[in-house]
């Protein structure tokens, strides 16, 4: 078995249209000034490494620690620094990278930080009232930069000694979990800046405390694809944060910060964010990159209460000229890059999954239905639940699968509502001897525990290379 990430992995051809190449490891050094942003692309089997050298930096609201390299790799982002840095940068393989040289005017980051105080100003009027702190929502269209805002709003956050609660709902990409899985975690300590949102809890030793997320499997790409099923688990997942709020003073005071996917402002198809603004009391609205959509949010909350009687606010902000579009070949590659870590660990720490052959009738396996799948089943075993109870096939070779703490006797609906345990890959699948092959990060017996199989993420082309 393979035990080193990324082994048997061929290393992608060289792109002749990056602006910045290496193949060898040259090292450079960039001075920016108040404002300006390093901006860099690295795909997948590339690595970028930066070091701060002086002054002061961040990536996504979480300071580099001065004269300590991070090595980027399956990374579209940013460094900025607010009072000017010099960075050392070397790599391995390719990468694309320019400097932005905005001033305080015309950068959006000053507006993302005057709203960070606002909300700061929030938090203190609700520690000293005992009362809840802001319930933040960002939405957009597709690209716009929602995910780095929220990552910002928590790492100024945390910096500030708050706790607070972050929320994703955004099914195509994971926080702390696969994607497919909608997921909520307390950020107390700081963001590990070269993974996406900090180590999966699975990845063993990590320099950054591990954030352990609560989880539900969603298993489908966009919440159109089954809006029942994904407003149920939204529901779900508001009871376990609404509980996590009442029962620690500091996570209540620092309130909540819930990530979206990008919507459509043609389809204006905004009924799931009205789900998410009255299961998870949202009083704050934030709408990055589309005035349309700010006006159209204005209307449809004017006047609405929350839950605790407050108004809901809608702020319209512009999005960022650095945001770039990543299209399915990388998303699928950071997806890949997620699934071999939270098998094998990274480079820094190495895991050692356990391979087990399953008899298939060892296995209770529910697949998550789209929601124009018919149903051609009786009712035993396909309820309105949205999950359907199959017998394993070739249809699951290589795919990821979802354990969720529940009992094989269960009913599809308390499947359906179990919190997400952690995952397996299906390597092989003899259907002739009715046996499958599954990885998984520890050596429990499988067949004590339901496994929820959706289309997302997608099946890999092979974990073991
Ligand atoms: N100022 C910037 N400079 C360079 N890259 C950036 C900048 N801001 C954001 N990015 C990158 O652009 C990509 C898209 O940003 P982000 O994920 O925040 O957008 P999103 O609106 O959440 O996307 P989605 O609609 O897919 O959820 C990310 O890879 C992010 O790191």
């Amino acid at each position: 078995m393979a035990s080193i990430p990324g082994l048997g992995e061929p290393l992608p051809a060289a792109d002749p249209t990056a602006t910045t190449s290496s193949t060898v490891a040259p090292t450079t050094t960039e001075t920016l000034e108040p404002f300006w942003e390093y901006r860099f692309e690295v795909p997948h089997a590339s690595t970028l490494d930066i070091k701060l050298t002086s002054g002061f930096a961040e990536k996504d609201g979480t300071e580099l620690a001065p004269n300590t390299p991070y090595t980027f790799s399956a990374t579209k982002s940013k460094i900025n620094t607010w009072y000017g840095c010099t960075l050392e940068i070397s790599s391995t393989g390719n990468y694309d990278a320019y400097i932005s040289e905005p001033t305080a005017d015309e950068t959006p980051m000053v507006s993302y930080l005057n709203l960070h105080f606002k909300l700061e100003a929030f938090r203190a009027a609700a520690q000293r009232s005992g009362q809840m702190g802001p319930r933040v929502l960002v939405v957009g269209p597709p690209n716009a930069g929602k995910t780095s805002l929220v990552k910002m709003l928590t790492g100024w956050a945390t910096r500030m000694g708050r706790q607070p609660l972050v929320v994703n709902t955004d099914c195509r990409e994971g926080m702390l979990v696969l994607p497919g899985s909608l997921s909520a975690a307390v950020f107390p300590s700081i963001i590990n800046i070269t993974t996406d949102w900090g180590n999966t809890p699975s990845s063993g030793p990590s320099a950054v405390p591990v954030k352990l997320p609560i989880a539900y499997c969603y298993g489908l790409e966009h919440p159109e694809k089954n809006t029942r099923l994904y407003k149920m688990l939204l529901s779900r997942l508001a009871v376990a944060v609404t509980s996590r709020l009442a029962e620690d003073p500091d996570v209540k005071t620092s309130g909540l910060l819930i990530d979206t996917g990008g919507i459509s402002v043609s389809k204006g198809s905004y009924d799931h964010i009205a789900h998410i603004v009255s299961e998870f009391s949202v009083n704050i609205v934030l709408v990055i990159g589309s005035e349309r959509m700010s006006s159209e949010m204005q209307k449809k909350f004017a006047g609405q209460k929350t839950s605790l009687d407050e108004a809901i606010t809608v702020v319209g902000l512009d999005k960022s000229g650095g945001v770039v579009e990543r299209d399915s070949g990388f998303l699928q590659q950071v997806s890949e890059s997620a699934i071999r870590e939270y098998f094998f660990g990274s480079a820094n720490a190495t895991l050692s999954p356990f391979t087990q052959q399953v008899d298939f009738s060892a296995l209770s396996l529910w697949r998550v239905n789209e929601a124009s799948t018919p149903s051609t089943l009786n009712d035993d075993i396909y309820s309105d639940t949205m999950l359907e109870k199959i017998e394993p096939s070739l249809m699951i070779q290589n795919c990821i699968l979802a354990v969720v703490y529940a009992s094989i006797y269960d009913s599809a609906d308390t499947i359906r509502d179990s919190n997400l345990m952690g995952y397996v890959y299906v390597s092989e699948v003899d259907e002739k001897r009715r046996k499958l092959k599954i990885l998984a990060p520890v050596s429990a017996r499988l067949g004590d525990r339901p496994l929820i199989w959706g289309s997302w993420p997608e099946p890999m082309v092979s974990l073991l290379g």
